[in-house]
């Protein structure tokens, strides 16, 4: 299987389940593999058969940015659901990691894997 992959996309976000994080912007860095078809756009060359990463990072990043989340699964499930919907990639894995969250470990999060049947279902 094909995939077109996206690391450490980094957005600043209102994230958190306490009261104090409603109030400021922390760091999610998201990481994403994608199942896609690349032989079409590697044969051809032409940007349009492609999952253009660009388009795919800055809607991920509009999302995420814009609306506050209490908790990083959700992030994870409405990051997924875009990705399957709005650019029709089969198969998504979505990890959403919440660094610094937690004193003394290097990181935290969460990491979840969708599919076009489990979308619609
Ligand atoms: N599984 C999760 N555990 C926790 C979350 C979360 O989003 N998913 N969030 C918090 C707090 O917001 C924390 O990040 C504050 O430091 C705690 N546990």
């Amino acid at each position: 299987m094909d995939k077109v992959f996206i690391k450490e996309l980094t957005v600043l976000a209102t994230i958190g389940a306490y009261e104090w994080e409603k109030q400021i912007k922390q760091k999610l860095v998201i990481d994403l593999e994608m199942a896609w078809d690349n032989r079409p756009a590697g044969l051809s060359d032409d940007l349009s058969l492609a999952l253009d990463y660009a388009s795919v990072s800055q809607a991920v990043s509009d999302l995420v940015s814009q609306q506050p989340h209490e908790l990083v699964e959700t992030v994870a499930e409405k990051v997924a659901a875009l990705i399957l919907t709005q650019f029709t990639v089969p198969w998504v894995k979505v990890t959403i990691n919440k660094p610094g969250a937690v004193p003394f470990a290097a990181n935290v999060g969460v990491q979840i894997e969708r599919s076009q049947t489990e979308a619609s279902s």
